[in-house]
């Protein structure tokens, strides 16, 4: 009797991708992380399924330790709740274009095309934030010598143990996370996976935390956590927490559907620039943030979107895969830097 060794098969990777369909799909992206090409390029293909669609999606299997988000989110709370002087103190440098420290007020929906942004700034959103970006780190590279030298202000951070590392601990994990996402984009767009790296290895991101505060009285008539908006970057990494008073996102036929907070995922959706890349292949959705109903309305809310922004001067224009004859660029090209600066300012009156 002879005995045969079986023959070595490569183990195929067949676990499902997507985990839960809809319009802001749950994509398990580990097969991805993998390495092998195959499995990299059906999650790619499904990531741009949704990008065609919604725009948003929930990743998991993103492999971002849950310590670091864990530490993040404890920081980010202990600092809402200094005190307002203690926070008024770190209030945003009125020059400085990106908003680094506790922000001030503004409406994101005085950023979109056609608003009244000074009438929408009255009506502020209902919420603070916290702003760092890489460029307000000293010795930071990235900033072009002809960029505004205000792109250079310092970061401002709170006298509190441990926040500063949370948050540079975090912002590295989102910025593996968004050059691993970057590259699916590439390989979705039948480009070479590293087409964007050259575009994004100076990014000028802001990590931006969300505090919206309980609602002791009702909000004034059309006053919400967050106004209508697109992002402006080329993607969005937000976590969220699971409170009442959360993300929606609106569909083809104009209704709102909620984000749910889905344990151990991040919501990833697309920015304008990707749109205007894309040449409007992939869409920009908006999205708003509700006030919470008014039996629950005392409970307050965290998120931490991660804007990845590109380069300051990186140009923006419609990839060559993106157009055709019967199909020329819809948009004007413009920079990663000028597009920022402008919403922002809009925005916030900056
Ligand atoms: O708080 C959220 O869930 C989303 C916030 C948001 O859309 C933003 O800050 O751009
Ligand atoms: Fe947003």
């Amino acid at each position: 009797m002879t005995t045969q060794t079986p023959p070595v098969r490569p183990v195929r990777d067949d676990r499902p991708i997507t985990l839960v369909d809809g319009y802001v799909p749950v994509i398990d992206i580990s097969g991805a992380r993998s390495g092998d090409i195959d499995r990299r390029l059906q999650v790619a293909r499904t990531i741009a399924g949704v990008c065609e669609t919604s725009g948003f999606l929930a990743i998991v299997g993103h492999g971002v330790p849950e310590d670091r988000i864990r530490r993040v989110y404890n920081a980010t709370r202990e600092f809402f709740a200094l005190d307002e002087a203690a926070k008024t103190r770190l209030l945003a440098d009125e020059r400085d274009p990106l908003m680094r420290g506790f922000g001030r007020k503004g409406n994101l929906a005085a950023s979109n095309a056609g608003a009244d942004p000074q009438a929408l700034r009255r009506l502020a959103d209902l919420s603070e934030t916290f702003t760092y970006n890489r460029l307000g780190e000293p010795g930071a590279p990235g900033v072009p010598a002809d960029a505004p030298s205000v792109l250079r202000l310092p970061n401002k951070w709170p006298d509190l143990p441990g926040f500063r590392e949370a948050y540079l601990d975090y912002y590295a994990a989102m910025e593996g996370l968004a050059q691993e996402l970057m590259r699916l984009f590439a390989l979705a767009l039948d480009l070479p996976e590293t087409w964007f790296d050259d575009k994004i290895d100076q990014h000028m991101t802001n990590l931006t935390a969300n505090y919206y505060p309980g609602q002791e009285n009702p909000p004034a008539p059309g006053q919400l956590r967050k106004g209508v908006h697109s992002d402006w970057g080329s993607l969005t990494i937000l976590y969220q927490d699971g409170a009442p008073g959360g993300l929606q996102v609106r569909d083809r036929s104009g209704e709102w559907v909620d984000v749910p907070a889905i344990a151990g995922s991040f919501v990833i959706n697309i920015g304008d620039l990707m749109a205007i890349w894309t040449n409007d292949r992939w869409v920009s959705t908006v999205h708003r943030v509700v006030n919470p109903p008014r039996e629950v309305a005392h409970h307050e809310r965290y998120s931490l979107p991660f804007f990845l922004q590109p380069n300051y001067s990186a140009p923006i224009e419609c990839i060559p895969t993106c157009t055709s004859p019967d199909n020329p660029p819809r948009h004007a090209p413009t920079t990663s830097g000028t597009y920022l600066t402008g919403k922002l300012s809009a925005a916030y009156g900056i």
